[in-house]
């Protein structure tokens, strides 16, 4: 008896011992990866100085590196106007393209591309890679590959050749026997009736008879260039991965005297890392400019999912700050745009819907009439998306967040084009992202994406822009914000919260339906610790004092601490998230462990924490119940 009480408490011990040996394992691993953190942006920053001291202070916005291969100075001359080539290319970006300067960079591209040099371009949407390609193109014998992965895009780009009477074809799985023809015949015609011939990766990976013509045209030294656009597509880390583009290295075997030129708005360098080897192409030149759009202000407001209110709340932006001015607002699926155009349409706001599984004749009527501006507001998932090009758009407005920051960044940047101040904002709902998590849980690393997002939006006290370039491998101060993102407007608008006493509640929470064997969705978490779950819950836990707002604030913070994590399980119709105690639970039990999070501290409840400025003019707040009025006769006259 004796031996079994010792053996007892031994166990007791070797217990005790284990729990306290996994809390400093956990605490290890903590420290471990906020060690690699900031040996990461310790690397970033020391670049930066390195680069900021040899290189002669560069008054534009724009910072350009290249392979260790190519100094400074040997890059710089690429900005000169010495080339052979260069009154030719100046001539037809006026007389072709009707413009009157290069921009940043684009002088740079195209120099390093005609000398034939292998090059990734890395600029922002909107800033005008593709004339890197179009003019050399004009300016080159023969023709220039260009590879695109939408055929709108191609559609959009030949629709823009034309109208400046440069002749550019296509060709994709729809191109008529008696087109292909014509094409194929053009490719090796010593008078180039083409200079730009587009073709999706498809083609290159499926057509012998194209890839026979094209090793014919490089042996007759009349394919001058292959640009790869939205070059990204290659990696399986870029995230809008295409498989067929990764057969895309036979370019390069095939045709390995051609300059290829890749282009892409959103990519790190492990991206382009990847996209290098994929495409076959060694050490390119790789030419960034800067991320930082300063004219786009950047917001966040607080979604209530349980009501229309963010919707009242966009129908009185467009009303007032946006009358009259061209915007998209992005939700999240085909449903979603369809009720909120309605909605919009009820609060007298004429809204188009657009998505994927519409009639590619609407779809295209909205595009158009959005683009001539007899519609102001589309109402779009992203199948809205690459390719749109209007200078004048005033707002986009993201009912739903984006699946990740890059997704964000490049959603966003379809405002402001024209270079005039635009607002991105976006309105961030607790069950919205478990809604966006159903659509990545399959994709490689798409949570940990999804969890930036969502950190971006919980985020109240630091720089929006220095939370996007991290992502982009850039550095920016919040200086060089000047005010144009609400952290930096309410830069002493926050305050810290202590929420240990929370996160315990929580997390017994988790561990009581555990022991019944019960799984919790994000949504009856919250009820369960307001106090609306089944009795049996309540009976037996702390119920909390926090709004619903407040309430889910706290859990979104667990969630991005890793006190909480996300599990699911498909079902063949759907998938189920269920939350979960993540790794950092056990530290709880540390009676000195302290949780917190940081709040705005002026903000209440409502919709509205961004800037502050949703009031109609006049200081008249248009008040509409979600699901009131008809669809007022003026929209439904718009819309027939
Ligand atoms: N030097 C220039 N001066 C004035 N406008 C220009 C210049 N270069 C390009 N543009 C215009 O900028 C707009 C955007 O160009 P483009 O479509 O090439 O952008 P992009 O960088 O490819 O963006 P995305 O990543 O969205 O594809 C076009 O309307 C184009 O005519
Ligand atoms: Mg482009
Ligand atoms: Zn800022």
């Amino acid at each position: 008896m004796e031996g079994a009480g010792r053996a007892n408490d031994v166990q007791a011990e070797l217990d005790s011992v284990d729990s306290e040996l996994e809390l400093i394992e956990l605490q290890i691993a903590e420290l471990l990866q906020k060690q690699a953190e900031l040996t990461s942006r310790k690397n970033a920053l020391l670049q930066q100085l390195e680069e900021a001291c040899d290189a002669a202070p560069s008054s534009s916005s724009h910072s350009a590196t290249a392979a260790p291969v190519m100094n400074k100075q040997e890059m710089q001359r690429y900005d000169g106007t010495d080339f052979p080539w260069y009154k030719e290319l100046e001539r037809h970006l006026k007389d072709t393209f009707h413009l009157s300067k290069f921009r940043p960079l684009q002088l740079r591209a195209m120099n390093l591309s005609m000398s034939s040099k292998d090059l990734f371009l890395v600029m922002p949407t909107g800033r005008g890679k593709s004339l890197c390609y179009q003019l050399p193109a004009v300016c080159s014998k023969g023709f220039t590959l260009v590879i695109t992965p939408l055929v709108s895009l191609m559609e959009d780009q030949i629709m823009y050749l034309n109208s400046v009477n440069v002749p550019g074809v296509m060709l994709n799985a729809s191109s008529s026997k008696e087109h292909s023809k014509t094409v194929m015949a053009g490719l090796t015609d010593v008078k180039a009736p083409f200079k730009l011939v587009y073709v999706t990766p498809e083609k290159i990976a499926k057509s012998k008879l194209l890839m026979s013509r094209l090793e014919k045209a490089y042996n007759a030294n009349l394919l001058s260039r292959i640009a790869v656009d939205e070059v990204h597509c290659c990696s399986q880390w870029g995230h809008d991965f295409r498989p067929d583009y990764k057969l895309l290295g036979i370019l390069k075997r095939q045709f390995p005297r051609v300059p290829l030129l890749g282009l892409t708005a959103t990519a790190t360098s492990s991206v382009l890392k990847d996209c290098e080897k994929i495409l076959c192409v060694s050490k390119p030149v790789t030419l960034t400019a800067s991320f930082n759009r300063t004219n786009l202000y950047y917001e966040v407001r607080i979604k209530d999912s349980n009501n229309n209110a963010s919707i009242s709340d966009i129908a009185s932006l467009i009303d007032s700050r946006y009358k009259n001015q061209s915007g998209i607002v992005y939700v999240f699926s085909q449903k979603d745009a369809e009720f909120v155009a309605s909605e919009l349409q009820k609060r007298d706001i004429l809204a188009y819907p657009y998505h994927a599984t519409m009639d590619p004749v609407d779809k295209s009527r909205v595009h158009h009439k959005w683009a001539s501006n007899k519609v102001k507001v589309v109402v779009a998932t992203v199948a809205f998306g690459m390719g749109i090009d209007k200078p004048d758009v005033r707002f986009v407005i993201h009912h739903t967040i984006s699946k990740s920051i890059e997704n964000y960044y490049q959603e966003s940047g379809r405002a402001g084009r024209d270079g005039h101040p635009a607002d991105c904002i976006v309105y961030f709902g607790f069950s919205d992202i478990f809604r966006v998590s159903t659509m990545v849980v399959m994709e490689n690393v798409g949570q940990q994406k999804l969890l930036k997002m969502v950190d971006y939006c919980q985020n109240v006290d630091r720089c929006r822009r220095s939370l996007m370039a991290v992502h982009f491998d850039e550095v920016w101060d919040d200086e060089g914000c000047n005010q144009m993102c609400d952290t930096c407007r309410h830069s002493e608008d926050h305050t810290s919260m202590d929420i240990t006493q929370h996160a315990r509640e929580v997390v017994q929470l988790l561990e009581l339906a555990a022991s019944m064997n019960e799984k919790l969705t994000p949504l009856k978490l919250v009820d369960a610790w307001m106090g609306r779950g089944p009795a049996k819950h309540r009976r037996l836990i702390q119920t909390t004092a926090l709004s619903r707002l407040q309430a889910e604030a706290v859990i979104v913070q667990l969630l991005l601490q890793g006190y909480l994590r996300e599990d699911f399980s498909f079902t063949p119709y759907t998938t189920h998230f269920y939350m979960k105690l993540g790794a950092k639970s056990p530290l709880l039990k540390n009676q000195n462990h302290k949780v917190s999070m940081k709040r705005r501290a002026s903000v209440s409840d409502s919709v509205a924490v961004g800037s502050g400025q949703t009031k109609a003019k006049g200081g008249k707040r248009s008040v509409h119940r979600a699901g009131a009025g008809p669809v007022s006769k003026k929209v439904k006259e718009d819309l027939l």
